[in-house]
């Protein structure tokens, strides 16, 4: 039996060649060669993000593409994971809160230090989204539930209808 482990086009390390061989030029073009939208490559900048990293290249077009793709990523820690699914997220669910009943977004993460690691980069990211923009509209919520804490407070963030 072949064991070795198909990789989708898609998702192939070699994708991250495939932007270096077009040869995007000017600040924000690996990001642009990712599909990823104006607002957000704005924030990147901001932060200093300047191009993906390779699990960033391997995960966002297909996160991004119509329709979207399942993914099931790997790689070592400090890597990139975080905003390898938090920019097509934020990408998808627009920087503005949309008053629906339940979240449309929910992470999950096996600790408490990395849901609120989570919670402060994608805040972050999103703020970086309308910033200047001069925006009236109201910014995405955010609700983060841990186990431990008291019941009544969660279930009060959750009330809020938060978008994540
Ligand atoms: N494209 C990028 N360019 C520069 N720095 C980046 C980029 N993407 C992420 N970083 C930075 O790299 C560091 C590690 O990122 P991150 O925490 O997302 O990695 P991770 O793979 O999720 O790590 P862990 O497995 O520990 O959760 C962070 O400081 C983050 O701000």
């Amino acid at each position: 039996m072949d064991e070795s482990i198909n990789i989708p086009s898609w998702a192939d390390q070699s994708g991250s060649e495939l932007v270096q061989s077009s040869k995007p030029k000017g600040p924000g073009s690996q990001w642009k060669a990712l599909n990823v939208g104006p607002d957000m490559i704005r924030s990147l900048l901001l932060r200093k993000f300047k191009n993906p990293t390779p699990i960033q290249r391997a995960s966002i077009p297909g996160a991004l593409s119509t329709p979207p793709r399942d993914i099931l990523a790997m790689a070592r820690t400090g890597s990139g994971k975080t905003l390898g699914y938090m920019i097509p997220l934020l990408e998808r669910l627009g920087s503005t809160h949309s008053p629906s009943t339940s979240p449309r977004a929910l992470v999950m993460c096996p600790s408490r230090e990395l849901a609120m690691q989570i919670l402060t980069v994608g805040k972050d990211l999103a703020r970086g989204m309308t910033k200047g923009k001069g925006k009236e509209t109201e910014n995405l919520k955010w609700a983060l539930i841990m186990g431990g804490e008291s019941m009544e407070g969660q279930f009060e963030k959750m009330s809020k209808s938060p978008d994540m």
